[in-house]
C-alpha cells in the first residue's frame, strides 16, 4: 500500500518555485511510493496548523516545503503530540539554514529523492516556554534583525539582504544585562546577545557553534559580553573562520536546560522568527523528531533507519 505524505508549502517562499512545481513534485513523490496530498499556506500561523492536523490524520510523512519559517511552523505543529511522523524538507526559501546544516540539496529534484530515498535521523528540538525551534534560538542586539529585513527584499537579493542590514544595524548594538544559569555556569552581567544553537549552520555562519551535534541532547550557547563596535566586529569576522570561541568576550557551553532572564524587554528569535519575551526557560527534548536526511553523511550520525525498514 503507498504511504501517505501531506506537503505543507509555503507558496510565496523564496522565488515561488512551488507555484510552478507542484505537479511535478507530486508525480515523482507518487512514483517513489507516495501518495501526496497538499497544503498550500495562506499566512503566518497556517503551515503550524497543517501539521498539527496533519499529525492528527495519521500522515505517514510530513513534508515541509519553504524556508526556515515554513519549518519552524510545521516543527511547532507537531511538538506536542505524542505520535510524530518524520519529516521531509523541501528547502525553497530565500533562507534554509537548516536544511544547509543537514545536507539537504536546494535542488529540488534531488531533495525530492532525498526524501524518496528516507534515511531519516532522530534531531533535539528545542523547547522554549510553550514553542520549540530546531535550529537556534537568540536574543539581544543583533538577533531582532531577521524581522526587520522586508520579506520582498529577501526574495529578491537573499541572504545578502541580512548582511546589508545587518551592516545597518551596528550603531545600535547596546548591551543588554542579563541573568543566565544552567547546571554548569551563571552569568549575571551586561551581554550583547545570546545564541542557542541546535546546528552549526546560522545565518551563513557555518562554524559558528564548533561542537554542535543534532542529535546529542545539548544545545551549544554563546553568549558574546559586552563590547565595542571595533570589538564587535573583529568577533563576528573571528566568527566566520570559527575562532570567535578564543575571545575573552566570547562564552561557549554546552547544557540540557538553561534559564535566561532580564529587567529589560528582550525579544526570543526562534529560527528566524519572532518567539515571544524573556524571562525564558530553554530546555532540549533529546532525538523528539525524525527528519529525513542526505544520506552520504550518515556513518557519522547515530540511530539513523530508513522509512519502511
Ligand atoms: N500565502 C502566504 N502569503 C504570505 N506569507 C505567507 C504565506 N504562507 C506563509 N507565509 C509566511 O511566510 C513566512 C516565511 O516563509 P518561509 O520561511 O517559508 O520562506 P522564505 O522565502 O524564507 O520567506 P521570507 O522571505 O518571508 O523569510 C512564514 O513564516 C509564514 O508566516
Amino acid at each position: 500500500m503507498a504511504k501517505r505524505a501531506r506537503l505543507i508549502y509555503n507558496p510565496t517562499s523564496g522565488r515561488e518555485e512551488m507555484r510552478k512545481r507542484l505537479p511535478e513534485v507530486l508525480q515523482r513523490l507518487e512514483r517513489g511510493g507516495y501518495e501526496t496530498s497538499t497544503h498550500a499556506t495562506i499566512g503566518e500561523g497556517d503551515a503550524m496548523l497543517a501539521a498539527s492536523q496533519a499529525v492528527d490524520r495519521g500522515f505517514d510523512l510530513i513534508i515541509a516545503a519553504g524556508g526556515d519559517g515554513t519549518l519552524y511552523e510545521v516543527v511547532n505543529g507537531m511538538g506536542e503530540k505524542p505520535n510524530r511522523p518524520p519529516v521531509g524538507i523541501l528547502p525553497l526559501g530565500t533562507t534554509n539554514d537548516f536544511a544547509r546544516a543537514l545536507n539537504i540539496p536546494r535542488d529540488w529534484e534531488d531533495a525530492v529523492d532525498l526524501i524518496v530515498r528516507g534515511y531519516t535521523r532522530p534531531i533535539d528540538v528545542g523547547k522554549v516556554n510553550q514553542k520549540y525551534f530546531i535550529n537556534i534560538a537568540g536574543g539581544g542586539s543583533m538577533t531582532e534583525l531577521t524581522y526587520e529585513v522586508p520579506s520582498k527584499l529577501k526574495t529578491m537579493i537573499g541572504q545578502l539582504a541580512y548582511y546589508v542590514k545587518g551592516l545597518e544595524m551596528l550603531p545600535r548594538l547596546r548591551p543588554i544585562h542579563m541573568h543566565l544559569k544552567s547546571d554548569e555556569m551563571e552569568m549575571n552581567e551586561e551581554v550583547m546577545l545570546f545564541l542557542i544553537t541546535n546546528s552549526n549552520s546560522v545565518g551563513g555562519f557555518e562554524k559558528l557553534a564548533v561542537d554542535a551535534s543534532l542529535n546529542d541532547g545539548l544545545f551549544d550557547v554563546i553568549v558574546l559580553k559586552k563590547c565595542n563596535l571595533p570589538e564587535f566586529i573583529k568577533i563576528a569576522t573571528m566568527a566566520l573562520k570559527g575562532e570567535h570561541t578564543n575571545d575573552p568576550n566570547v562564552v561557549y557551553f554546552q547544557t540540557r536546560k538553561l534559564e535566561i532572564s532580564s529587567p529589560d524587554y528582550v525579544q526570543i528569535n526562534l529560527d528566524g522568527e519572532l518567539g515571544g519575551t524573556l524571562p525564558a526557560v530553554f530546555t532540549n527534548l533529546q532525538s523528539h523528531i525524525e527528519i529525513i536526511v542526505d544520506e552520504s553523511g550518515l556513518s557519522t550520525y547515530k540511530h539513523q533507519r530508513r522509512l519502511g525498514s
